[in-house]
């Protein structure tokens, strides 16, 4: 219609990471604009400590888009930059595998936001070591897997939610508040495609118990740590974090109780910063690209 403007969505979103230097940015663009893309949304990072580049760019494809063309030729500037990179139909639901224990308030969360189209994301499958959220499972269709745990049996029990995270070609594990250590060999299968919810802070306040360490300390402010799973517990490169105010007449468990919109809010937003490929591991760290 003369005057309207066709409002485009982006068809793909590339990621990169390479030795800064001059010309990047340039090279970049001039593949897109070559195979008739259209730059949405771009940005980049130089990390002046390590001479590092990070790079997000969102684009919409044009009349004669060709992913294969695309990809040789971007394939050629990647290799001429020694560039890591990635790029994603940005449409395409990410299919996450969540993980629960006996507080269900993040997954209750992620359950909501996922029917209402609220995020991007199919859900395949929750994995418990109860059986407490088997009915919300059922309620919402989602096939629900019971593996018990315990020091015994954990080989046992990574071996089974490996094969599920195979069987349901999940590519992200979310532990949405999932009460386990994970093994080392299993956080290295899962390396950068397992995101945690952690109940404080961090760094304060690590282990199972953030909210009577907190109550014990005295502390004035509370929080939620969203983070990659490592085999060093909870300290995974940081992807989200927020706090709320405590005060001095808040018991133990009222300090749980207002964490847990904290949690769930924190997650939530980790998780689409990660599915929109906004956060980009850095080491230890991470870019965010919000
Ligand atoms: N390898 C990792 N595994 C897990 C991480 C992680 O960062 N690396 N995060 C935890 C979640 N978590 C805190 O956020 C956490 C969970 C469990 C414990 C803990 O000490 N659990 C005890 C058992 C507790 C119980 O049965 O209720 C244990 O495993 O012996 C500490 C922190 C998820 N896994």
């Amino acid at each position: 219609m003369p005057g309207t403007i066709a409002v485009q969505k982006p068809a793909r979103i590339l990621t990169l990471s390479c030795e800064d230097r001059p010309g990047i940015v340039h090279a970049v663009s001039g593949v897109l604009y070559r195979q008739g893309c259209n730059i949405l949304e771009s940005a980049q990072f130089s990390d002046p400590r390590d001479g590092r580049f990070f790079m997000r760019v969102a684009f919409a494809a044009g009349e004669r888009f060709d992913d294969a063309a695309l990809r040789r030729e971007f394939g050629g500037v990647a290799g001429t930059f020694r560039m890591d990179w990635d790029m994603i139909d940005a449409a395409r639901p990410a299919r996450v595998l969540l993980m629960v224990s006996r507080f269900g308030h993040c997954l209750n969360d992620l359950l909501f936001r996922q029917a209402t189209g609220n995020l991007n994301i199919e859900i395949p499958a929750i994995v418990s070591n109860h059986r407490d959220f088997e009915p919300l499972a059922k309620n919402y269709g989602i096939p629900f897997h019971h593996l018990p745990v315990t020091a015994a049996t954990k080989a046992e029990q990574e071996a089974r939610l490996l094969e599920i995270l195979a069987e349901t070609e999940a590519s992200l594990v979310v532990l949405a508040r999932y009460m386990q250590v994970l093994s080392n060999d299993l956080c290295r299968a899962l390396d950068g495609r397992a995101i945690n919810i952690h109940h404080s802070f961090l760094p304060s306040f690590k282990g199972a118990k953030p909210y009577h360490q907190a109550y014990d300390r005295g502390v004035k402010l509370i929080g939620a740590t969203a983070h990659y799973v490592t085999p060093d517990l909870d300290e995974g490169p940081i992807i989200e974090q927020d706090v709320a105010r405590a005060e001095h007449s808040l018991a133990p468990d009222d300090l749980v109780s207002a964490g847990r919109d904290i949690e769930a809010v924190v997650l939530a937003r980790a998780l689409r910063l990660h599915i929109e490929r906004r956060v980009m591991l850095a080491g230890r760290r991470t870019v965010i690209f919000r």
